[in-house]
């Protein structure tokens, strides 16, 4: 199997194999979920995904936060500049109201980009999926700055089908990252941004980058 490529195989409810090659059988959903730190490659591959889902006949919709502004207002955009039309919603609830219960209903697949930032994620896939019978393709954070769970996002693991963790280079030694330094002292879970304000490191460089930063900051604290 290709890298990119789901399985093209589950299993159902008593246990024996399902084929699915994308074309619906017995209109059962999927959730697929892509995570890791900051530059890993997470809007790439779901993108990567939505076109191949597209160029495969079935119909597709993005949706991202309405928080991020960082690149393009009603476009999912990678860092190094790749980009696909979605939809720049607050929250998922809003989604079927905004397209419309038409078009929603026409959808094969749904994805979801900076999947931390939406409250109604876990609901939304279940129903999604479950419900509906789309596949829904998401890529976020698992952990934020301090390595803490981020949003919902772990929250759908149980109910997912599929489930990647992809790493960067750690921009201090070039070996893997898997997780996302803060280089400014902003405490605040979300801070939008890019490379000005985070840099993605290994294990040791985060716990170095951590290190410093609480030096830096206590001597801030008493000068
Ligand atoms: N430290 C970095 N700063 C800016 N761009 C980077 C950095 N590291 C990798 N990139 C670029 O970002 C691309 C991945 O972008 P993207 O898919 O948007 O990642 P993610 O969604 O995981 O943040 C990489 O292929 C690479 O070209
Ligand atoms: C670590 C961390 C990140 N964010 C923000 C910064 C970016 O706007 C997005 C992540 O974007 P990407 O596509 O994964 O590069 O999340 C945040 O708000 N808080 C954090 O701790």
């Amino acid at each position: 199997m290709a890298s990119g490529e789901f399985p093209s195989v589950s299993l159902n409810d008593r246990g024996t194999v399902a084929h699915w090659a994308g074309s619906g059988c017995c209109n059962s959903g999927e959730i697929h979920v892509i995570l890791g730190p900051m530059f890993a490659g997470k809007t790439t591959a779901l993108l990567r995904r939505i076109k191949i889902e597209s160029s495969n006949g079935r119909k597709v919709a993005i949706i991202k936060s309405s928080k991020d502004t960082r690149y393009a207002i009603d476009s999912v955009v990678t860092h190094d500049g790749a980009m696909y039309p979605c939809w720049a919603l607050p929250d998922l609830s809003s989604f079927r109201q905004e397209l419309g219960d038409d078009a929603y209903d026409k959808l094969d697949v749904i994805g979801i980009d900076e999947a931390q930032f939406f409250e109604d994620l876990y609901d939304f896939c279940r129903e999604a999926a479950d419900h509906d019978g789309k596949t829904v393709i998401l890529a976020g954070l698992d952990g934020d700055y301090l390595r803490r769970r981020f949003g919902s996002v772990l929250d759908v693991i149980p109910i997912a089908n599929t489930v990647m963790k992809l790493t960067a280079r750690c921009q201090l030694c070039g070996k893997k990252a898997s997780f996302t330094l803060r280089k400014t002292p902003e405490t605040e879970t979300e801070l939008i941004g890019g490379s000005e304000i985070y840099i993605p490191v290994c294990r040791q460089h985060y716990l170095n980058g951590q290190t410093s930063q609480a030096a830096s900051s206590y001597g801030y604290l008493r000068s």
